[in-house]
């Protein structure tokens, strides 16, 4: 077995902390044969639950769980780590839109940004998950200068997954049959799911066109981009919080394939830094379709993008435009 890898995880006392620290000791971020140290970070507000956490890792008798640092200093959490999932934060809540839990957010964005590019290991991979991710993650990129950028990330996995359900669903196939769909943008409701290159595997074993398998572009051009770019909402309106188990699920997809790859000939879709493609402006966090080999991501280039879809994709780039002007503000106001 490897040397064990050290993992930190902020905000690990909330919801979504509940239900991805055992998935990570089972084996289901890093893979079932890379042991793990848990790095447990949150407020001094949440003690008592992080200290009740650790209790139940211990008792989950987990085989790859080899430590665990229960913290609530951020220099402590850091140190060494290679991974770092960040969900610290303030939550929306029902009825609030991301940009309003932004000022709360960008200050401790800076803080441990700071801390991650003195103390974690020089090639730490970062996903950014608390709202509003995409500035969260463009926060932590401009303040660890020493980071790579192309180890800051933000997740957008939760809404890949969404949206290869829903066509699974309305297809009537399993999940896995479904590939390559998109979520272009911003993690909130200007994201832009997109299946004009995605791929079903038919219950025959051809492959078709999206499309041509589900036969109704009027879902597909509406309420089936309405009902992912809405889904954390909804969920919210009828559990009174966001999405905790497929929000754990989908950071374990998304550390899983940055770090394992991704199957041949198939993609994800992954917030990261842009290059430029698609005219996206660069350096905005912006989710792309991305595959990925022995740790390093690629954006996926050259897809055809139709007028439909272009305007899409520059409507979320606006939003993400915005909420970076609104952090810049933010952060500028609180430093004089
Ligand atoms: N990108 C995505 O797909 C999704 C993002 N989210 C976001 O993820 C974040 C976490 O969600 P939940 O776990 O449900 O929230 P939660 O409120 O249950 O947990 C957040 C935790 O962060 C802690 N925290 C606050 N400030 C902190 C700091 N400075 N350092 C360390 N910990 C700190 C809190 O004490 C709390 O334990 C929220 O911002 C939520 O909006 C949620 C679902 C999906
Ligand atoms: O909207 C929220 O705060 C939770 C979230 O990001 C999601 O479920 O996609």
């Amino acid at each position: 077995m490897p040397d064990p890898v050290r993992v930190l995880v902020t905000g690990a006392a909330g919801q979504i902390g509940y239900s991805l620290v055992p998935l990570i000791a089972r084996g289901h971020l890093l893979g079932p044969d890379q042991p793990v140290i848990l790095h447990l970070l949150d407020i001094p507000a949440a003690v008592q639950s992080l200290e009740g956490l650790e209790m139940e890792l211990l008792d989950g008798a987990f085989p790859l769980l080899r430590g665990i640092v229960a913290t609530t200093d951020i220099l402590h959490g850091a140190a060494g780590v290679k991974v770092a999932v960040m969900l610290g934060g303030f939550p929306r809540k029902e009825g609030m839109e991301r940009k309003d839990v932004m000022a709360k957010n960008v200050t401790i964005y800076k803080t441990q940004a700071t801390a991650l590019e003195a103390h974690a290991d020089n090639d730490v991979k970062v996903v950014v998950v608390a709202n509003p991710a995409n500035t969260n993650a463009l926060i932590l990129k401009e303040h660890a200068p020493k980071i790579p950028s192309k180890n800051i990330t933000c997740l957008t996995r939760l809404d890949h997954n969404r949206a290869v359900a829903q066509i699974a669903h309305r297809a009537g196939l399993p999940v896995p049959n479904v590939r390559n769909v998109i979520i272009w943008g911003n993690h909130s409701s200007t994201q832009y799911p997109d299946v004009n290159h995605g791929i079903v595997k038919t219950l025959d074993g051809s492959k078709k066109p999206i499309r041509e398998v589900i036969k109704d572009d009027a879902w597909l051009n509406g309420d089936f981009i309405k009902t992912v770019q809405q889904r954390g909402a909804e969920v919210i309106r009828l559990r009174k919080f966001s999405s905790a188990l497929s929000a754990a699920n989908a950071v374990c997809d998304h550390v899983y394939n940055w770090v394992r790859g991704t199957p041949e000939g198939q993609w994800v879709s992954m917030g990261v830094s842009s290059d430029g493609s698609y005219g996206v402006p660069v350096g905005l966090m912006f989710s792309f379709p991305v595959k990925t080999r022995k740790g390093e991501w690629e954006i996926v280039k050259g897809l055809k993008i139709d007028a439909f879809s272009k305007e899409k994709l520059d409507a979320t780039t606006a939003e993400l435009v915005e909420e970076k002007a609104l952090a810049d503000s933010i952060i500028k106001g609180s430093s004089q």
